[in-house]
């Protein structure tokens, strides 16, 4: 799906208003509605007290429609108007003699003074601000959101925490509403896939209210968040006919002494996600390991303890470089020659990486599409420093067009980056944070390519399977357990989930809530 910016937002609301024949206040009726639901199946009637704080623009009318619906329904409700302006918009004012049809009259915060009582056990929601976020909140508004956030009370946010852009970074992080979980419209806000916001928003979901689809089309947007729907089409289906040099043959480059066991990790994803010849070119020291390892796996070496000369004999149809391979001064000579001649597809991780940074005039000589997996501390070494998560994101385009690279940027939210386009990953939770879990992807990748899936689409295929493993594995097993070798056990679950119909589309649902 779409990741769309605040004023594309506006732009898809207007369009469908007009497209859909829909008005304004019945896509609020609707949207706000559904935000009422899924508390009320939750709550299911029971007496805790919910405060509703609305703004005085279009996410405070979603918060009179889901206070009123709140009250038809017997719920201990306190509504408020924060009136940090005189404006209203036009739906506001629909909803204000709405719930004032119905009885009710929200109570008017002007000031400090008027702040109510909050209770731990309280429920709070947050329909101050959204989309419309013009400025950090000041004043007595300010001081609402730091009050609220003081109670440590669960805090539902419509569409966005209030003080939270959508799509840039906020300097002032005193005037943000620390969300429990966000009820979001229509599609992810970019805000909430980076770890700069991790205080603001733990958990949300995509309430799909009905936007119209070719609007959001037409504007063409540059950011997805990839969800199964996006992965299936990306699957190959295998030919009767094909046979194992159909699927390529991979050559793995990588280890060191004491670090064969990273190398050893690459080349078995390789083999599992069905690359259909595998080759490891490790030092000497690596070879018996790698041999009873991985039988199937062929081996040629190089030095004794460390990679040296680079003179493998084997012609692969593309190679996978980096992990465990050290930086060791002959090393990178051996490697900056290699890099230097080769015209095969690469997919660098880790020391490949670390090398490409201490000499950045290597990289003019990466084939076009070659995929670079730097987690962040070796993305900082090859781009430089960042100010917040959003320039990351600039300079990282920037450096993916200068060397017609794909940056896969590895995280909670791993990034794939082609140019001017970002796919933000939407699996994997905190058990993939274990040694050789990047080693592991590194074979993936290289492994999806060997069998033709173009390096892009070979990146977001196999990070999202990446992740997908882990999610699969944690209804079965503990974080704890999970390690790099239980990516490729469960590797085979997340393929055949692929073909799970009834999880598709599944953004939205409680089950797929997305944790940060
Ligand atoms: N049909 C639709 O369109 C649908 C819309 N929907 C809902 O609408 C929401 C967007 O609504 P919205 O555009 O009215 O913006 P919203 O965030 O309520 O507030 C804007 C007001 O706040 C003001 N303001 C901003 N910053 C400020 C500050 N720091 N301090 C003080 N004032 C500040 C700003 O004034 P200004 O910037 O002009 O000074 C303006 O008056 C969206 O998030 C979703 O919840 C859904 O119902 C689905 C259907
Ligand atoms: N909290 C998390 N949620 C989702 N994925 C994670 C999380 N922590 C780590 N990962 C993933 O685990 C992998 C770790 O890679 P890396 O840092 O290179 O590990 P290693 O060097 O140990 O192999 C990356 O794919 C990253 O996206
Ligand atoms: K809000």
């Amino acid at each position: 799906m779409y990741i769309l910016s605040s004023k594309q937002l506006a732009q898809v609301d207007k369009a469908t208003i007009k497209n859909k024949a829909i008005t304004s206040i019945d896509l609020m009726e609707h949207a706000a509605t559904l935000c009422f639901q899924w508390l009320h199946t939750r709550l299911q009637g029971q007496n805790i007290k919910i405060h509703v704080f609305c703004g005085i623009g279009n996410n405070g009318g979603d918060g009179l429609v889901i206070a009123r619906h709140l009250f038809q329904h017997g719920y201990n409700v306190n509504c408020y108007i924060v009136n940090f302006s005189d404006k209203r918009t036009d739906e506001f004012l629909t909803n204000y003699d709405r719930l004032k049809e119905i009885g009710e009259w929200p109570t008017v915060i002007n000031n400090e003074t008027n702040f109510p009582k909050i209770s731990f056990e309280d429920i709070v929601i947050d329909a101050i601000f959204g989309n419309g976020l013009s400025r950090s909140p000041e004043g007595f508004t300010k001081k609402l959101i730091q009050y609220i956030n003081n109670t440590k009370v669960f805090t539902l946010a419509i569409d966005m925490p209030s003080g939270l852009f959508g799509d840039k970074s906020v300097t002032k992080k005193d005037a943000i509403l620390k969300a429990g979980h966000i009820l979001s419209f229509q599609t992810p806000k970019l805000a909430f896939l980076l770890s700069e916001n991790k205080e603001f928003v733990n958990t949300w979901e995509i309430i799909d209210i009905g936007l119209d689809e070719e609007s959001i089309n037409n504007l063409q947007p540059k950011i997805n968040f990839t969800t199964k729907s996006e992965i299936i089409p990306l699957y190959k289906p295998k030919d009767k006919w094909s046979h194992k040099g159909t699927f390529g043959h991979s050559l793995i480059i990588g280890g060191s002494f004491g670090k064969i066991g990273a190398i050893t990790l690459t080349s078995k994803a390789t083999l599992k996600i069905g690359s259909g010849l595998v080759t490891a070119y490790v030092p000497k020291c690596g070879y018996n390991i790698l041999q009873i390892a991985i039988p199937e796996v062929m081996v040629e070496v190089d030095d004794d303890k460390l990679l040296t000369y680079f003179n493998f004999k084997t012609k692969p149809s593309v190679i996978g470089i980096g992990p465990g391979m050290g930086t060791a001064e002959k090393t990178a000579l051996g490697y900056e020659k290699f890099i230097k001649e080769n015209k095969l597809p690469l997919v660098i991780d880790a020391d490949g990486i670390n090398i490409l940074a201490q000499n950045k005039t290597l990289l003019k000589y990466l084939p076009k599409n070659t995929v670079l997996t730097p987690h962040p501390k070796e993305l900082e070494r090859l781009i430089g420093t960042w100010k917040n998560d959003y320039e990351k994101l600039t300079i990282a385009k920037q450096f993916s067009k200068n060397y017609n690279i794909i940056l896969v940027i590895k995280g909670t939210y791993t990034v794939i980056i082609d140019n001017e386009f970002m796919y933000f990953n939407s699996t994997g939770n905190p058990a993939l944070a274990t040694a050789g879990s990047g080693d592991i992807l590194t074979g993936i990748i290289t492994g999806l390519i060997a069998q033709g899936y173009k390096p892009k689409y070979a990146a977001i295929f196999g990070v999202y399977l990446h992740g997908k493993t882990a999610d699969i594995a944690i209804q079965e097993t503990s974080y704890e357990t999970f390690t790099a070798s239980s990516i490729l056990e469960y590797l085979p679950d997340a393929i055949l989930d692929l073909f799970n119909q009834e999880q598709i589309n599944e953004v939205g649902n409680e089950e797929n809530e997305s944790t940060t």
